[in-house]
């Protein structure tokens, strides 16, 4: 497995690759790998013949300054566990290389009003920083393919959006959501978890199973208050959104009969916010 610290560097690599006809996966993440996060390079394989798996801590999405400075870095187990899971490379820069003039970099683009919504109305400009860095790791690596996570539901809206507003002719690969034995979705945050916000944490998926085991029998105003319900005095834990929305505007849904409907949640437990989503259909 090859490690790139420039673009100079990984396209180089690349190069003779694609000359030879090879297809390029691109798999970004922000380290602190988790097997979610191996599952995305198991599918590129599938999907490609060389798999790049890019490691970078995006300070232009983060909104609060302690999340970013307490992100977890682990990088010797990260590069372990991309070489166990045979990844060809690791493309991880610093700062200076993605912003060469600096983090505060000018950027804004078009997302839709769907920027606004749930995970953006809490992180305001989240998907901007996102998409910044996105469309920076498109251009170095220039893949067929990229894979993203249905954990990061909006991400993957937001992101097919900015390929669109390009015009970026890569396939975006939405992957299924890995999770714990007990329900709870695998996220680098989840290690900052006390083992009593760990217990109470259950309570993201259990909702959200609730909505898609129980949808039939109830309305949409039903089963979202029965959800909410559920998270009635547990200690530590704050929601910040649950709803039930169309998968496509992410606008609360209007009818049980629209085509795409996800529930997703966002709350705090204890100091962590995490995020899950389930669709419905
Ligand atoms: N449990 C999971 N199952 C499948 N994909 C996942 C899972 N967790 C994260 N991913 C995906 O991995 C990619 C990189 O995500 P990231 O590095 O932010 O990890 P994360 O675990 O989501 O961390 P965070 O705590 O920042 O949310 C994203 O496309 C994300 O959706
Ligand atoms: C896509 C991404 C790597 C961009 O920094 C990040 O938002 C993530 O890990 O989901
Ligand atoms: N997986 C989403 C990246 C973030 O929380 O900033």
């Amino acid at each position: 497995m090859e490690i790139f610290k420039t673009k100079a560097a990984l396209k180089a690599f690349l190069k003779p690759l694609k000359a030879s006809g090879k297809k390029i996966a691109l798999v970004p993440t922000m380290g602190a790998l988790h097997n979610g996060h191996i599952s995305l390079i198991k599918v590129a394989q599938q999907n490609a013949d060389i798999i790049i798996c890019s490691i970078f801590v995006n300070p232009t999405q983060f909104t609060d300054p302690k999340d970013l400075e307490k992100y977890p870095r682990p990088i010797e187990h990260d590069l372990a566990m991309l070489q166990d899971a045979g990844c060809n490379g690791v493309f991880m820069p610093n700062v200076e290389e993605m912003y060469p003039a600096g983090a505060d970099e000018k950027w804004h683009i078009d997302l839709g009003n769907a920027e606004f919504l749930l995970e953006g109305a809490f992180r305001k400009g989240h998907y901007q920083g996102v998409t910044q860095i996105v469309k920076k790791l498109f251009d170095a690596v220039e893949p067929d393919v990229a894979m993203f996570g249905q954990k990061d539901f909006q991400q993957v809206l937001m992101i097919k959006n900015m390929l669109a507003h390009f015009n970026l002719p890569i396939t975006i690969i939405t992957c299924p959501i890995i999770r714990e034995d007990d329900g709870l979705a695998m996220s680098s945050r989840n290690i900052h978890l006390t083992p009593e916000d760990r217990k109470h944490s259950l309570v993201l998926s259990k909702s959200l199973q609730f909505v898609v085991d129980h949808f039939d029998e109830y309305t949409l105003a039903e089963l979202e208050t029965k959800a909410k319900a559920l998270y009635d005095g547990i200690d530590g834990v704050a929601l910040d959104y649950f709803t039930i929305a169309n998968g496509d505007t992410l606008e609360p849904a209007k009818t049980k009969a629209e085509d795409n409907l996800v529930a997703l949640v966002a709350a705090k437990v204890g100091s962590t916010r995490l995020i899950d989503n389930m669709i419905i259909k």
